[in-house]
């Protein structure tokens, strides 16, 4: 590959390159099929830009507000776990990343470094992401721990009653180290001979009755805002807002878990009509350019996270690829934004975009 990178997606053959192909499977792959994975990129390739001109774009705004942050653009880094095995340094350089892009890092349960050592690296503002184990009193300890350590909000990732079913970590027998954050708390087996330990680890200690009342227990023990992340229905939506989420995330975990769910971006808009502005509505799953950001921006999100992509600049080069990948992303948004007529991200609206929806709508 030619010395200049020019694309997110160049990062992903990089990464490949770097790692071990067992670590790269892990980071790359989905469940079953893996035909959400391959959905979650060509939905938003369906959709159209429809751009309008003659409109002063000397100046383009990208910043937006997230819960009272501001942030440079509306592209933030989502939770993924293990950054060790991409990079040395871990989430510490994707944090300093994240401070060097002014954008928000959710730091992930399943992170290679704690909360603690994350939080004293960089001044970014943190969101932790939350698993809930069958021992409640992990999440109580780690919820005070991100709260002490200027932590900004709870992700609480709903979609992990138990680990969906990825075969390449199966083939791979992939092994997952201790996990940071439960130093001192709990330790996971670390089978070396009897297959990958990822889903037997999981199965054990998450929690599978998780449910909606929980979120009353998770509001008592924080005061943090709760996102709630892995919304792909209008109903859930709805249930979200009614145990008061402060904000809903349509995820379907980077088609990690249950294969054949929708592409994120085609229920995007379902949910925020279902939420009607009443909390902000993120999307993840699938975003690789700057106009899938727009797209987004477009049906109703106020941000969209990115997961594999960070990852992929992590492995390749480290904190200056994290750097690299949020920057790409954010100069094709404002490129789009310039030649589709939006001087600013409040100036993307519905009708810059054509889905397949208006398409069979236009026909009726
Ligand atoms: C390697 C990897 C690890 C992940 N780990 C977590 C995790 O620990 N917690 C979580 O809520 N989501 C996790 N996710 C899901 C991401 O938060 C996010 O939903 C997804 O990566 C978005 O899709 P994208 O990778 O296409 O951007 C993980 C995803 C990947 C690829
Ligand atoms: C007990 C370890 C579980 C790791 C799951 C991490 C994750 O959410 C993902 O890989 O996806």
């Amino acid at each position: 590959m030619a010395d200049e990178i020019v694309n997110v997606n160049e990062f992903q053959v990089l990464a490949r390159q770097a790692l071990p192909k067992m670590y790269y499977d892990f980071y790359a792959g989905g469940a079953e099929d893996e035909h959400t994975l391959k959905k979650n990129v060509q939905e938003f390739q369906r959709i159209i830009l429809l751009p309008r001109v003659l409109v002063d774009v000397s100046s383009i705004a990208l910043s937006t507000n997230i819960l009272g942050y501001t942030i440079s653009a509306p592209i933030m880094i989502a939770p993924t776990a293990m950054h060790k095995l991409a990079h040395p340094e871990g989430e510490l350089a994707t944090a300093r990343a994240a401070a060097a892009c002014n954008t928000i890092m959710t730091l992930s349960f399943t992170a290679s470094c704690s909360v603690e050592e994350v939080a004293a690296s960089c001044d970014a503002v943190r969101f932790f992401q939350l698993y809930v184990c069958k021992r409640r009193d992990i999440a109580v300890n780690l919820v005070q721990r991100a709260e002490k350590s200027g932590y900004k909000a709870i992700v609480l990732t709903a979609d992990t009653p138990r680990l969906g079913r990825r075969e390449a970590d199966i083939k791979n027998k992939m092994i997952l180290p201790q996990l940071k954050n439960l130093e001192g708390l709990m330790s996971i087996e670390v089978f070396s001979d009897k297959g990958s330990n990822i889903k037997p680890n999981t199965n054990e200690i998450f929690d599978p009755s998780l449910c909606w009342r929980d979120i009353a227990w998770l509001k008592y023990i924080t005061n943090l805002p709760i996102l709630i992340k892995g919304i792909l229905t209008r109903e859930d939506a709805i249930k979200a807002m009614e145990v008061g989420a402060a904000g809903i995330i349509v995820s379907n975990h980077g088609a990690r878990q249950l294969d054949y769910t929708p592409a994120t971006i085609s229920v995007l808009e379902e949910v925020v009509q279902a939420v009607g502005r009443r909390v902000p509505v993120l999307l993840d799953g699938g975003v690789r350019r700057g106009t899938d950001v727009f797209k987004a921006l477009a049906l109703g999100a106020q941000a969209v996270l990115v997961g594999r992509p960070v990852i992929y600049g992590l492995a390749a080069k480290g904190e200056a690829g994290v750097r690299k990948v949020m920057q790409m992303l954010k100069d094709e948004l404002e490129l789009t934004m310039a030649l589709a007529g939006c001087p600013s991200v409040e100036d993307i609206s519905r009708g810059h975009v054509r889905t397949d929806r208006d398409r069979l709508q236009s026909m009726l």
